[in-house]
């Protein structure tokens, strides 16, 4: 009974050590929007890699619970500082924030979303004739560094003014002579009555690592990174399947490669074929009319949920 009851609390304790080995195993600390132009897209992707956690109500950390990470939900101009010092080890934010927060962090992966624009814009009627505009001018901005570089580089000496958030109405209230700041469709600066005049940077969503993961979290990372890709590729291409005449094969199959070489299976019918193969999105139209000169047709395009290669 007693070498039992000592028997159970040795297996008791062994298994405590053992939840806390699994407590100590590594896990990796991703940060994405709290809310906002990022939020939506980051969370899609996480997801498409396989990633399940929940996002429900004011939450401002989720565990996974299918891989070993923890996401922390900041607002992303905090995010480039926490990935610096390690309080997370990757980050999802615009190319922008990173090149203005200019931090010792690495850029891993473009994600392709959140395209923009960093512009200098002035009044509507104003006479615009160059750089040299900004001489002596005041610019009201929410990104102080990389405008202040750019004007460096560039040999202009103006006021660069910082604001946080409606930087667009800052000429007409008085507040500065032109703005530097987002630009998407453009409709912002239409609706306050500016012009865009030069563009200092583009920017796209990136995937920002610390530059000192430890070999756990390098491989968790490299694992991620794998699905982002798979995801990606997957995004820009297609599969395409169309019925084709056998003797114009050869052709059809220079067209469209595909991984490899395009499937190719006979129809019932005879002398035709049933094509398959993968196309970037990017050339679809381009591809499409050289296929219908070889006579190609009941032509159909599919997405492609994920994509190894
Ligand atoms: N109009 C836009 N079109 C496309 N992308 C945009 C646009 N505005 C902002 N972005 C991108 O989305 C990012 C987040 O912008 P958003 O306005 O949601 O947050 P924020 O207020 O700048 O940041 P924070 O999360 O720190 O509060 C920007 O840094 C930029 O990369
Ligand atoms: O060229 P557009 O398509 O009009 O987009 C540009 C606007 O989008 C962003 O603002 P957002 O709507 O994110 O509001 P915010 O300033 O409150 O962040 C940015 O700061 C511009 O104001
Ligand atoms: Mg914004």
């Amino acid at each position: 009974m007693w070498l039992v009851a000592n028997g159970l609390i040795f297996f008791l304790f062994d298994k405590n050590y053992l939840n806390i080995t699994i407590l100590m195993q590594d896990k990796i600390t991703i940060a994405i929007q709290k809310s906002g132009r990022l939020y939506d897209k980051s969370v899609e992707l996480l997801k498409e890699c396989g990633i399940r956690f929940n996002t429900y109500g004011n939450r401002l950390k989720a565990e996974a619970t299918n891989f070993p990470c923890e996401i922390l939900f900041l607002r992303v101009s905090d995010i480039p500082a926490y990935v610096e010092d390690g309080v997370v080890d990757i980050g999802i934010i615009g190319e922008n924030v990173h090149i203005e927060k200019n931090k010792f962090i690495d850029v891993v992966d473009y994600l392709g979303f959140s395209k923009c624009r960093v512009s200098l814009a002035v009044p509507r009627e104003a006479d615009y004739g160059g750089l040299e505009y900004f001489q002596g001018k005041k610019v009201a901005t929410s990104y102080p560094h990389t405008l202040k570089s750019f004007f460096e580089k560039k040999n202009i000496q103006a006021e660069v003014h910082l604001i946080n958030g409606s930087v667009e109405i800052a000429p007409s209230i008085g507040l500065a002579d032109a703005v530097c700041d987002i630009v998407s469709t453009g409709s912002t600066l239409l609706s306050n009555g500016l012009k865009e005049v030069e563009t200092i940077l583009k920017s796209q969503a990136v995937i920002v690592a610390n530059q000192n993961l430890s070999p756990d979290k390098r491989a968790l990372l490299n694992k991620l990174m794998f699905r982002v890709k798979a995801y990606k590729k997957a995004k820009h291409t297609k599969y395409i399947l169309m019925n084709a005449p056998n003797d114009k094969l050869d052709e059809i199959t220079a067209i469209i490669p595909g991984m490899k070489s395009p499937t190719i299976l006979p129809l019932a019918e005879e002398g035709w074929s049933s094509v398959h193969s993968v196309i970037n999105e990017d050339d679809f139209w381009d591809i499409i009319d050289q296929l219908q000169e070889k006579g190609a047709g009941g032509i159909l395009i599919v997405p492609i949920e994920k994509m190894i290669v």
